[in-house]
């Protein structure tokens, strides 16, 4: 067999050295982070002037795992001289618009999308992506079956292995490799990709290597539904709708990209026969056990065939389904105007873009811009390229730094001012300050005064994110003397905003109040993630609002107080309903049960419910206390997540004792001992120049799938132990 690469890799390559495994890599001292305003893109830059020209800084050292030459620090006694010692490596990766960058990696089903989406649409991908996108996807195969999962560290699936198996063809792996037998010998065990899920079906059948017949129907005609229908797609959960929307378009129109040497190949290395002999049609409800977390329902299963059987057949009318087309388009248009073409996310963006190839031509600026804004999901780190799972952690972070050197008692430090100034001056600069044109047309939720996740381009309000940019500048401006960047009345539109986000349950979702009952959850399509299909109450979006809006009141007792009022007696109505009967909350969107204690026992020691005061307190620091291991740290396993039970991890995780910790203070647990355990851990785990290593994964969405924090790793940290030092004294402790 032959080889063929895709019609884009083109290009001399210089600086190759080889990795480990013997594969071509890139000069690691040539990658510069550009970091316009927040938005991030990795330069590789290939003259030798250049290179010598802009030097590479600290942070771009730590973020490619190069040495960063930062001093060994004098060794910490007291928690507060680590804290100290952790903020110190740290600052060093401040970028200068004020924000900390990172990975946001571990989902392994975003880059395989990116990937058809530069190959379908002749986008150009530069050599030395192509080369750190191999280097990442073998570094990343598990070396045990030689698959891929639906995470970095979940078992292997049909949805992982054909998918990355797909995306290393088309960066350039010859089928020949080792590594590629083995991963294909998985897929066929597996079955072939016919018992991949619904959106490898989609992505395959857009490369033109899988049949449409083989897709679950995506009718556009239910954009048309009235929006008083109670199942209508305005009501779904914002990242399934957005998603939804283009592949409803792509599926409406059965495009394919034209055969050409290399998917004729792939066809025939996917399967388990002969491509022409499979009858794709029987197999659209084909999935895997290994992908199969959320089964579709017989709702679902029963509509699909009345789809297929009748409607597709005989009612589809040319008349409608153009009407259904135009409303998507203009859908998609609204959604990538809005964002620049940044978009809400690395599912919907590419496919998007595909989108926009088809209706408006490979040379049109909509396609030209996509081209370049799909930059903004890739990052470059010591195992090579990856795609991110939003453009960035920018404003989340950022708020959570401030916050630990306030918390930890370090903001007076004259030391750290100038680097909080220019946190502070990011946070104003993302601050979200007008309404999207045409809101209700697009349906998206009031923005004014909140703040998004990553970058005001984004532009998308979350819940919580808005609450914790409302709590720093709030801990920065009124209680530690910074200037006023953000005015009184940009604080009362963040206000405004959040009041606006509670749902008549009490709780909060995250982008958007609830528009649908969870019974549409029945029309879950995708098997692999659970709770996507309408926007549920979270224990940590309405936690942190509550503790925000107490800390906003403090400050300005009279804005609104008795509705302010109203809003936070309800919710923690919620968050004590919320509250499992063994004292736990379940988190969604980290792991797990400890991140969620984290929140939810500051935000009841907000409203004054103490483990002195309030049972529901008392029975979440038990709750901790009874899973703390024997060497003072606590560690969850991701399985939490997936399971929905308290599953230990093997090892003791920084992050996880960290927040555990946290909870226990702010909740006020009296005693010392298990704290300070839990603080040598933290110590004990610190490197010599300050920082903290990287351990297991911390986040997760959608119950299924983990997601990188890095930074976590260091300001929740900071923040435990300079609070522990704050509350008990800073004794020597090791
Ligand atoms: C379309 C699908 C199924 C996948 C794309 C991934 C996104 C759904 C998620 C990737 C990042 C998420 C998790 C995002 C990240 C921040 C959290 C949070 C920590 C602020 C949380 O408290 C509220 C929810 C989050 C906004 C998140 C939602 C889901 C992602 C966008």
């Amino acid at each position: 067999m032959t080889s063929h690469i895709g019609p884009w890799r083109t290009g001399a390559q210089g600086h190759l050295s080889s990795d480990a495994n013997g594969d071509p890599k890139t000069d690691y001292t040539r990658w510069r982070l550009v970091n316009e305003e927040g938005r991030q893109t990795w330069r590789y830059l290939e003259s030798d002037e250049e290179n010598s020209a802009w030097l590479q800084s600290t942070a771009e050292k730590y973020h490619m795992g190069l040495p960063t030459g930062l001093p060994i620090l004098p060794e910490p006694k007291t928690p507060r001289q680590s804290a100290e010692n952790g903020l110190s490596f740290f600052s060093h990766l401040q970028l200068e618009p004020g924000n900390w960058a990172c990975e946001y990696g571990g989902p392994m089903f975003l880059l395989p999308g990116i990937l058809i989406t530069y190959y379908v649409t002749n986008t150009p991908i530069p050599p030395e992506y192509a080369t750190e996108i191999k280097r990442y996807l073998f570094a990343r195969q598990n070396p045990d079956d030689g698959g891929w999962g639906l995470h970095i560290e979940a078992h292997s699936s049909c949805f992982g292995t054909s998918m990355n198996y797909v995306a290393l063809r088309l960066v350039g792996a010859h089928e020949d490799d080792p590594r590629m037998i083995k991963a294909r010998g998985l897929l066929h065990k597996f079955g072939g990709a016919v018992y991949g899920p619904h959106w490898a079906k989609f992505w395959l059948s857009i490369l033109g290597v899988m049949d449409w017949e083989g897709v679950n129907p995506v009718p556009p005609e239910i954009w048309l539904l009235p929006d008083w229908v109670p199942f209508a797609p305005w009501r779904w959960w914002i990242h399934m709708r957005q998603v939804f929307l283009p592949m409803s378009y792509l599926w409406s129109k059965r495009w394919s990209f034209p055969l050409n040497d290399l998917t004729r190949q792939l066809r025939q290395e996917l399967y388990t026969q002969p491509y022409d002999t499979i009858d794709f049609a029987k197999h659209r409800n084909s999935i895997h056990p290994a992908d199969n977390y959320y089964p579709k329902t017989w709702l679902l299963n029963g509509l699909n065939e009345l789809l297929v059987r009748v409607w597709n057949p005989f009612l589809r009318l040319n008349t409608i389904t153009r009407r259904a087309e135009e409303w998507t388009w203009e859908l998609i248009r609204m959604e990538d105007e809005n964002t620049d073409y940044a978009g809400l996310g690395p599912v919907n963006n590419p496919m998007n873009m595909v989108a926009c190839y088809l209706h408006d031509g490979p040379d049109s600026y909509s396609v030209r811009r996509h081209r370049e804004r799909l930059n903004d999901y890739m990052w470059v780190k010591n195992e090579g390229m990856l795609a991110n799972g939003t453009n960035g952690v920018q404003v989340w972070d950022t708020t959570f730094v401030t916050q630990a050197v306030v918390v930890a008692g370090l903001a007076d430090d004259p030391k750290w001012r100038p680097m909080l100034t220019k946190a502070l001056e990011f946070i104003e600069d993302h601050q979200l300050r007008e309404n999207v044109p045409d809101q209700e047309k697009c349906y998206r939720q009031h923005r004014k005064g909140a703040w998004p996740f990553s970058t005001k381009t984004q532009g998308y309000t979350v819940s919580d994110c808005t609450a914790e940019g409302l709590r720093s500048t709030l801990q920065l401006q009124e209680m530690h003397d910074f200037p006023k960047l953000i005015s009184v009345d940009r604080l009362k539109d963040s206000v405004d905003c959040l009041l606006l986000m509670q749902n008549p349950s009490g709780g909060f979702t995250e982008y958007e109040t609830s528009r649908a009952s969870a019974k549409v959850e029945y029309l879950n399509a995708a098997e692999v993630f659970g709770g996507i299909m309408v926007s549920y109450d979270y224990p940590e979006c309405t936690t942190a609002s509550v503790t925000a809006l107490s800390l906003f009141s403090k400050f300005y007792p009279d804005y609104r107080a008795d509705e302010i009022r109203a809003v936070k007696e309800k919710a923690v109505r919620y968050i004590k309903r919320a509250q499992r009967a063994d004292g736990s909350w379940y988190g969604s969107w980290g792991i797990c049960f400890t991140y969620a204690a984290m929140f939810a026992l500051e935000s009841l020691a907000s409203i004054g419910e103490t483990y002195e005061t309030s049972p529901h307190s008392r029975r979440g620091c038990e709750f901790l206390l009874s899973k703390q291991k024997e060497d003072g740290g606590w560690g969850e396993s991701y399985l939490s997540s997936e399971k929905h039970v308290y599953v230990q991890h093997e090892m003791s995780q920084v992050c996880q004792t960290a927040w555990s910790c946290l909870a226990l203070m702010e909740a006020g647990y009296p005693h010392k001992e298990p704290l300070e355990k839990a603080m040598k851990l933290l110590m004990s785990r610190q490197q010599a120049n300050g920082e903290w290593l990287q351990e297991s994964i911390e986040g997760v969405f959608n119950q299924s799938c983990m997601i990188s924090y890095p930074n976590y790793k260091f300001y929740w940290p900071i923040r435990a132990l300079g609070l522990y030092a704050k509350k008990f004294g800073n004794d020597q402790l090791l």
